[in-house]
C-alpha cells in the first residue's frame, strides 16, 4: 500500500476560511472582533517564529492579536501580574503563554493562573479535567487538530486500536484522552515502554509525539494504519523532519501526515477556533 497524504495545510486553510466568515458576520452585526493575547518571554528563535505565525493567522481571520514580548529576565511575579491583568480585561478573549518559559519561571504555576475561560491552549488543569470527564471546555489545540484530521480520512475512530507514542501534558496525554473520547482503544507509550516496535505494530492509528527525529521506523507500521506525526525536529542541515520515518512508513500506511505541512498548521487553526469559541462563550 502507498499512503494518501493527510494535508494539514489544506485542512487548516478550510478551518481558517470558515472562521474568517464567522468573524466577518459577527463584526458585520456591530460586535467587536475576538482578541487573542500572546505572551512571549525571552528570545528563543523558534518561539518567535511560532508567535509570528500565530499573529499572521489572527490577522487573516480578523482576530485582534495583542502581543506581549517580555525580556528573558522577567520575574515570575511580573508575569503573574500580566496574566491577572489579561484575565480581568473585558476585551481579551484568549490568553496564550508561549512555551518553553525560561527556567526560573514555574510554567505550571503560570498556566494554572490563566482564567480557564480564556485558556485557548486548553492546558489549564480545569480544562484538562473537563476533557478527562467528557465535559465541555477548551480543548488542547494539537490533539484537537489531530481529531479533525482523522475525521477527514472518513474512517471511524470508534473501536480502533490507537497507540500514542509520548505522554507529555501538552501532546501525548490529551491526545490519548481525545482518542478515548472518540471511543478508540488506547495505548499510551513513554520512554520506559519495553517494546515500542511491538506496541506500534498493533496500532490501526499511530500518533507519534516524542521529539526524536524519525525514531518511529517505517517497518514497525501495520499495513493500512493511519499515521499521525506530531514531531517537529530541526536537523543540523536545516531540514525539518517528524518523529516518524516518513518514506518507509508511507509504504505501509493508508494515510500519513507530512512534516512540515501536517499537524503543525492544524494546531494554529485550532488555536484560532478556540479563540472564537472563548469569545462566544464570554458574550453570553
Ligand atoms: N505539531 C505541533 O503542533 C506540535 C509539535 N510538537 C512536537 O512534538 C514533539 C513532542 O513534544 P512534547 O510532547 O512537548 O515533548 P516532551 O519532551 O515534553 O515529551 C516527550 C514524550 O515522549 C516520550 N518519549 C521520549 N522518548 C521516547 C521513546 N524512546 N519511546 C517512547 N516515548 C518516548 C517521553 O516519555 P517520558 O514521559 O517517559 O519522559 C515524553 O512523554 C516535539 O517534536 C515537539 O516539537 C509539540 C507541540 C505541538
Ligand atoms: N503555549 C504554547 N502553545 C503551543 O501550541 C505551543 C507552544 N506553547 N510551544 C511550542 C509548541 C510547538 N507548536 C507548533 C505549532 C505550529 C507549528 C507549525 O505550524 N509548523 C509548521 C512548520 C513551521 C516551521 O517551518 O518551523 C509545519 O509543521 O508545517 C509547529 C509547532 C505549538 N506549540
Ligand atoms: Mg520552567
Amino acid at each position: 500500500m502507498t499512503a494518501q497524504i493527510l494535508d494539514g495545510k489544506a485542512i487548516s486553510a478550510d478551518i481558517r476560511a470558515d472562521l474568517t466568515q464567522q468573524v466577518a458576520s459577527l463584526t458585520a452585526q456591530g460586535q467587536r472582533a475576538p482578541c487573542l493575547a500572546v505572551v512571549l518571554v525571552g528570545d528563543d528563535p523558534a518561539s518567535h517564529v511560532y508567535v509570528r505565525n500565530k499573529e499572521r493567522a489572527c490577522e487573516q481571520i480578523g482576530i485582534r492579536s495583542l502581543p506581549h514580548r517580555l525580556d528573558s529576565a522577567t520575574a515570575e511575579t511580573d508575569l503573574i501580574e500580566l496574566i491577572d491583568t489579561l484575565n480581568e480585561a473585558e476585551d481579551v478573549d484568549g490568553i496564550l503563554v508561549q512555551l518553553p518559559l525560561p527556567a526560573h519561571i514555574d510554567a505550571d504555576r503560570i498556566l494554572g493562573r490563566i482564567s480557564p475561560a480564556k485558556d485557548v491552549d486548553g492546558f489549564h488543569p480545569s480544562n484538562i479535567g473537563r476533557l478527562l470527564q467528557r465535559r465541555p471546555g477548551l480543548r488542547p489545540c494539537t490533539p484537537y487538530g489531530v481529531i479533525k484530521m482523522l475525521e477527514r480520512t472518513n474512517t471511524a475512530v470508534a473501536g480502533k486500536r490507537a497507540v500514542v507514542v509520548g505522554a507529555s501534558n501538552i501532546v501525548g496525554r490529551p491526545m490519548a484522552m481525545e482518542l478515548l473520547l472518540a471511543n478508540a482503544t488506547v495505548t499510551i507509550c513513554n520512554s520506559k515502554t519495553r517494546d515500542l516496535a511491538e506496541e506500534v505494530g498493533r496500532a490501526e492509528i499511530v500518533v507519534a509525539g516524542i521529539g526524536k527525529p524519525e525514531f518511529v521506523r517505517g517497518d514497525w507500521i501495520a499495513e493500512g494504519a493511519v499515521v499521525i506525526d506530531v514531531g517537529i525536529n530541526r536537523l543540523d542541515d536545516g531540514r525539518l523532519v517528524g518523529d516518524v520515518e516518513f518514506e518507509a512508513a508511507a509504504q505501509r500506511a493508508s494515510w500519513i501526515t507530512p512534516v512540515p505541512g501536517g499537524v503543525g498548521p492544524m494546531t494554529i487553526a485550532m488555536l484560532m477556533h478556540n479563540t472564537v469559541e472563548a469569545y462566544r462563550a464570554r458574550q453570553v
